[in-house]
C-alpha cells in the first residue's frame, strides 16, 4: 500500500471506457464454479481517493437560552488517499478520534455525513451493493446469536448468502472458514452470551469475522478485533488474519487500538491517522526509515507503532504543549504529501482506477448465485426457525415467556381465591377485568423486552450486509412469538377462569382467552414499535409501560366511568384498545349473571358503586341495585352486550394496526449503524 494526501483538483480523469464483460456462456460457467476462489488468481486493489468527510454537529444548548442548531462544522478526515492490494494486512493507526473508524465506514458506504473523493474496489467505483458483494465488515461488537453453535451460526448465515447453493456446497464453505479462522476445535459449542457462558471472547470475535469471510470476500474491514481480547488472544488473531490475506489472496484493513509490537511484524502496511489526515501510509518496513529521515528516530527497544501514534498525537495537557504538538503534526502532513510514498500511491491509484467499469457491468461480471438474493419465504423461515431454536434453548427465557403470566394468575387466585355473586363480588370482577386488560399487556411488553433488543440490533447488522429487509424480520417476529402467546394466555386465561370461577361457559372463557391474548400481543407490540423509535431500551421500556398505564387508566372505565370523565379523555378512548377489551370483559361476564342480595352488605356495596361511578345518592329503602349484571352494564358499560361482536374486531383491528405501524417505524427508522 502507498498512502498520501491528494488534491481534489488533481483527481485523474477517467476515460469512462468500459471493460467488456465477458460473453453469457462464460458467466453460466462462472455460476457452476462461483465459490472457487477468485480472489487468489486476480490482484485485487482498494484505491481511496482524496477523501473528505465532513458531518454536522450539534451546537448551542438550551439551557443557554439558544436551540440546539446543526452547523456543518466538523472534517472527520480530510483529503485521505490510500492504496492497498490483495494479500496484505493493513493497520489503521491513530490516537482516539483521529478518524480510524470513520474510514471504514467511508469505506463501507455506512457513513451518513458528506463526502467528497471517491473508494474504488479495483476499477468499480464502491457503492453499497459492490460492498455488499464483494467485501465484509466486521464491527466492534460481536452480533451473535448465544444458543446456536458455532456450524449453525455460520450455516445460518450461509444459507442466506447463499440461497440457491446445494447443501453440500453451503457445509463445504463453513467447514472451510471454520479451518481458516480457527475454530474447529469448537465449531459444535454453542456461542454463549453475557450471562451463559458459551465460546471464549477471541473466538466469538472470530466467529463474527467468520461470517464475514463466508462470501470470500476480496475485502475485509475489521474495527478494532483485538480490543478486550488478552495479548495473546490478540496477537493470535492478528496472526491468523495475516495468514488469511496472504493465503486467500484478500485484501484485510483493519483499526487497532494500542498495537503490540509484534503485530507490527505481522502487518504489511500502516497507515496512521491524526485529525482526519494521513501522518504516514506506506509499507510496514518503510515506516521506521522514513520517520527517521524526518529527523523521529524510534529508539531503541521501543515498539516503533506506539511511538509514532504518540509523535502522531496532540497533546492538550496545556497550551504550550498543545500548540507545540499541532506544529509538529503539521509539520508531519505536509512532509507526507511531498514523499516518495505518496507519489507512489497516486501513481497506483492512476494505473488501477483509469478505465472504470459501470456499476452495470460489475453486476454483469459478477452474475452468480451469490448474489441473487433468497426468496421471501424462505428468509422468513429461516428467520422463525433461527428465533424459535434460540428461545428454545434458552429454558429460563422460554419458562419466563411461557409462565410469566400464568404466575401471575396463580397470584390474583390466592389473592382472592374463589368469586362469590354477592354484591361485593361486583367490585372483585371490575378489579379481576381491570387487572386481566393492563397485566397481559405489560407481560407482554416485559418479554419483548427481554429477547427482542439482540435479535433487533442482530437485525441491524444482517440487514447491512443485505441479508433480508426490514418486512420480513419484523413478520418472522411476530408469527414466532404467537404459539408462546397462545400458551401462556391459556396457562393465565384457564387459572384466573376456571379457577377463581368467571361465568361457567365454554364459549365465554373462549372470548375471555381470546381477549387476554389480543392484549398480550398487542403489549408486545406496542414494546417492538418503542424499541424502533427509541436507541435505549430502558426509555423504550418505561415508555411503553407509561402509555400502557395512562391508557388503562384513562380507558378501561373501571376507575372512572367513561361518562364521568372529561370530554376529552372521553373522545380519546375511542382510540384505545382498552376500552374495547373492558367492554367485552364486562358484557362477557355481567351478562345474565345474577348477584345475590344480601341487605347489609348490599347496601353498602350499592354505595360504593354508586358513589365510584354514578354519583348519585341511593334511593331509600332499596336493598341492592344490582341483581342481574346487566343492570350494572346498563349504567357503566351501556351496549357493551350489543357491540360484543364490533368490540372484537376493533381490537382485531388494533392488531392490525399495529402491525402497519411497527412496519413504518422500522421503515423510517432504517438499518442502523452499531460499533
Ligand atoms: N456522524 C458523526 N457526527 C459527529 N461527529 C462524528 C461523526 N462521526 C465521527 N465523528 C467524530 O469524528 C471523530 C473521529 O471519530 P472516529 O470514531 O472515526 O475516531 P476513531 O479514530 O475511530 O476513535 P476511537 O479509536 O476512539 O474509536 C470523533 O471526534 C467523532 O466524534
Amino acid at each position: 500500500m502507498t498512502a498520501g494526501v491528494y488534491k481534489l483538483t488533481e483527481i485523474p480523469e477517467h476515460s469512462g471506457k468500459e471493460v467488456e464483460p465477458p460473453d453469457s456462456s462464460e458467466r453460466s460457467s462462472e455460476k457452476s464454479v462461483s465459490l472457487e476462489l477468485t480472489s487468489m488468481v486476480t490482484r485485487d486493489s482498494l484505491s481511496v481517493l482524496g477523501l473528505t468527510y465532513i458531518v454536522k454537529r450539534w451546537e448551542g444548548s438550551w439551557w443557554k437560552g439558544c436551540c440546539m442548531r446543526p452547523r456543518m462544522v466538523k472534517s472527520v478526515l480530510t483529503n485521505v488517499s490510500m492504496h492497498v492490494s490483495s494479500g496484505q494486512l493493513t493497520a489503521l493507526l491513530g490516537n482516539s478520534g483521529s478518524g480510524k473508524t470513520s474510514l471504514l465506514n467511508v469505506i463501507a458506504n455506512r457513513a451518513s455525513g458528506q463526502i467528497v473523493g471517491g473508494v474504488y474496489l479495483n476499477n468499480t467505483l464502491m457503492t453499497e451493493k459492490v460492498f455488499q458483494h464483494e467485501a465484509g465488515y466486521v464491527m466492534q461488537d460481536d452480533r451473535l446469536i448465544a444458543n446456536l453453535t458455532v456450524r449453525e451460526t455460520l450455516t445460518f448465515t450461509a444459507s442466506l448468502k447463499f440461497a440457491k447453493a446445494a447443501t453440500e456446497v453451503i457445509t463445504e464453505r463453513v467447514n472451510r472458514v471454520i479451518g481458516d479462522i480457527g475454530l474447529r476445535h469448537v465449531a459444535d459449542n454453542k456461542v454463549g452470551g453475557l450471562l451463559d457462558r458459551g465460546i471464549s471472547g477471541g473466538e466469538r470475535r472470530r466467529v463474527s469475522i467468520a461470517a464475514q469471510l463466508l462470501q470470500d470476500p476480496k475485502l475485509l474491514l475489521l474495527d478494532e478485533p483485538t480490543t478486550g481480547l488478552d495479548s495473546c488472544t490478540a496477537n493470535d488473531l492478528v496472526a491468523n488474519l495475516a495468514e488469511l490475506a496472504k493465503k486467500r489472496g484478500k485484501i484485510i484493513m483493519m483499526t487497532i487500538h494500542q498495537p503490540r509490537s509484534e503485530i507490527f511484524k505481522l502487518v504489511d502496511q500502516v497507515a496512521i491517522l491524526s485529525q482526519g489526515e494521513l501522518v504516514y501510509g506506506g509499507p510496514s518496513v518503510q515506516m521506521v526509515p522514513y520517520f527517521t529521515d524526518l529527523g523521529y528516530p524510534c529508539p531503541k527497544y521501543s515498539n516503533p507503532l506506539d511511538d509514532y501514534i504518540d509523535l502522531a498525537s496532540i497533546d492538550r495537557r496545556d497550551n504550550a504543549v498543545e500548540e507545540e504538538s499541532t506544529q509538529r503534526v503539521g509539520v508531519l502532513k505536509a512532509a507526507f504529501v511531498h514523499s516518495t510514498i505518496f507519489r507512489q500511491t497516486l501513481s497506483n491509484i492512476h494505473q488501477d482506477t483509469r478505465i472504470l467499469q459501470t456499476i452495470e457491468t460489475f453486476q454483469q461480471n459478477a452474475a452468480g448465485f451469490i448474489q441473487d438474493p433468497p426468496g421471501f419465504y424462505f428468509t422468513f423461515q429461516a428467520l422463525v426457525w433461527r428465533m424459535t431454536v434460540n428461545l428454545k434453548r434458552d429454558r429460563s427465557a422460554l419458562a419466563v415467556r411461557l409462565f410469566q403470566l400464568g404466575l401471575f394468575a396463580l397470584f390474583m387466585w390466592l389473592f382472592i381465591f374463589r368469586l362469590s355473586n354477592n354484591q361485593e363480588s361486583i367490585q372483585d370482577r371490575i378489579g379481576l377485568f381491570f387487572q386481566s386488560g393492563q397485566v397481559s399487556a405489560y407481560v407482554g411488553l416485559v418479554n419483548g423486552v427481554s429477547i427482542f433488543p439482540p435479535i433487533r440490533d442482530l437485525y441491524d447488522r444482517e440487514a447491512r450486509d443485505g441479508l433480508y429487509t426490514f418486512l420480513v424480520f419484523i413478520l418472522a417476529y411476530f408469527v414466532q412469538i404467537l404459539p408462546f402467546h397462545f400458551v401462556s394466555s391459556a396457562v393465565f386465561s384457564s387459572i384466573v377462569y376456571w379457577a377463581i370461577g368467571l361465568y361457567p361457559d365454554a364459549k365465554r372463557f373462549g372470548i375471555y382467552y381470546s381477549v387476554v391474548m389480543m392484549m398480550h400481543y398487542i403489549g408486545e407490540m406496542l414494546g417492538v414499535i418503542f424499541m424502533g423509535i427509541f436507541k435505549s431500551t430502558s426509555v423504550a421500556t418505561s415508555v411503553t409501560g407509561l402509555v400502557l398505564a395512562i391508557s388503562g387508566l384513562i380507558a378501561s372505565g373501571f376507575l372512572v366511568s367513561l361518562q364521568n370523565m372529561l370530554q376529552i379523555f372521553q373522545d380519546f378512548s375511542w382510540a384505545n384498545v382498552f376500552k374495547y377489551s373492558s367492554e367485552i370483559f364486562m358484557a362477557n361476564e355481567f351478562h345474565q349473571l345474577e348477584f345475590s342480595c344480601d341487605e347489609g352488605s348490599g347496601m353498602f356495596n350499592c354505595a360504593i358503586i354508586h358513589l365510584h361511578y354514578f354519583r348519585t345518592i341511593i334511593p331509600p329503602g332499596v336493598p341492592c341495585l344490582i341483581q342481574v349484571g346487566d343492570d350494572y352494564l346498563n349504567i357503566a358499560f351501556p351496549d357493551a352486550v350489543d357491540n360484543l361482536s364490533v368490540n372484537f374486531a376493533v381490537m382485531a383491528g388494533f392488531v392490525g394496526a399495529l402491525f402497519i405501524t411497527t412496519l413504518v417505524v422500522y421503515k423510517i427508522r432504517g438499518v442502523r449503524n452499531l460499533h
